[in-house]
């Protein structure tokens, strides 16, 4: 089922948590609502389930206003990160409450249940833990249950607040690549909460960065990452160095130094370019051709992959991730002075908001 969100704006008081936000969900989709704390992410979420009540705009769903229809008739599915599972029952029992206490006229019968619930199960790859309590679960077992459990009323959209928020890093990790592939079978509608970058890179067919209660770009990872519409998304996804300078004749001037950044920038005296750690060159000081001057100030092995720091001659400190191997061939060390060659700037004129 398609998602439309049309102007949707919310108040909390005198608190503007939603500005205008639109968004075009398709049938199918796992989307990302990525922002920082406070962005009205949860808020959103609320909205398209019927939890929560717009003071303007609408909610479409397959066409449909369901602006004023109640959460029970929108046919949503829920996860959210403290999803309390009924702990006087097992696994089985929890995943089939939502068929059981189904109007009569619509509920399966038993047999129907009992085979629903055993595929739901396999779906989640926990066929083995049907007769457990959730108590005997890990904290990622019981969010699979959880699903599981969202899932078995077939709903036509997936809601999930920040599933796996209050797992470990590796659990997160392994769960966020699991719902990838279950998405991937099933192709429910989904619309799934995070603020952390890396989980919505990874996990999403599209994301939508927000930023206090507005859509700042709305994108694939792909191009949400590599073509940042704003400073502010440039900022929040993943690491960036800035360099403050002024753009004419296609060059960001930095100091007395001239960096290519395309024809297509308008000439501006306040500019910023934005570069991530891995998209520089780093060569030694007197190796031919322009760049920055640097310092290298450490070096921090993280498996093949270098994170190097680094110091411009005006105390600024920048991040560069560069291959070990490509380092040791320079026999570039600590201490040493470099020049540092970025492949690729974003242009900013400098008066935009930038990520916190
Ligand atoms: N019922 C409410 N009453 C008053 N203010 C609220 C209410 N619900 C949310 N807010 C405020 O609206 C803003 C957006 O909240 P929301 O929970 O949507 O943010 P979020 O992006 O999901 O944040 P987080 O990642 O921290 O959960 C916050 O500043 C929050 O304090």
């Amino acid at each position: 089922m398609s998602i439309a969100i049309r102007n949707i704006s919310k108040h909390f008081g005198a608190f503007h948590a939603l500005d205008d936000v639109s968004i075009d969900i398709p049938s199918g989709e796992l989307v990302a609502l990525l922002g920082p704390s406070g962005c009205g992410k949860t808020t959103l979420l609320r909205i398209i389930a019927g939890l929560e009540f717009a003071d303007s705009g609408r909610i479409l769903l397959e066409g449909d206003d369901a602006s004023g229809r109640h959460v029970r008739e929108r046919n949503v599915g829920f996860v959210f990160q403290h999803y309390a599972l009924f702990r006087h029952m097992t696994v089985f029992e929890n995943v089939a409450f939502g068929l059981r206490v189904k109007p009569r006229k619509y509920r399966p019968n038993e047999n129907e249940i009992r085979k629903r619930v055993s595929r739901l199960l396999e779906l989640v790859q926990l066929g083995w833990l049907a007769d457990r309590y959730p108590s005997q679960l890990s904290g990622g077992q019981r969010q699979r249950i959880a699903l599981a459990r969202a899932l078995a009323v077939e709903p036509k959209v997936l809601l999930l607040d920040e599933p796996f928020g209050a797992l470990d890093a590796k659990v997160r990790k392994e769960l966020r690549r699991w719902l990838r592939q279950l998405h991937d079978e099933i192709h429910v509608t989904s619309v799934f909460v995070t603020h952390d970058q890396e989980e919505a890179l990874e996990v999403s067919d599209s994301i939508v960065v927000m930023n206090k209660g507005r859509v700042e770009q709305i994108g694939s990872p792909d191009q949400v990452y590599d073509h940042p519409a704003t400073p502010f998304v440039a900022s929040f996804l993943g690491s960036v160095n800035l360099f403050h300078g002024r753009v004419e004749d296609g060059h960001l001037h930095v100091g007395e130094h001239a960096l290519a950044v395309g024809a297509g920038h308008a000439a501006t005296e306040q500019a910023v370019g934005f570069v991530r750690p891995h998209e520089f060159d780093l060569l030694p000081a007197n190796a031919p051709g322009t760049g920055l001057p640097g310092k290298i100030l450490r070096i921090i092995a993280i498996g093949p992959l270098a994170q190097v720091e680094l110091a411009r001659p005006n105390g600024e400190l920048l991040e560069v991730a560069i291959l070990r191997d490509t380092l040791s061939v320079l026999g570039l060390r600590e201490g040493d002075e470099v020049s540092l060659r970025p492949r690729n700037i974003r242009v900013f004129q400098n008066n935009e908001r930038l990520a916190a």
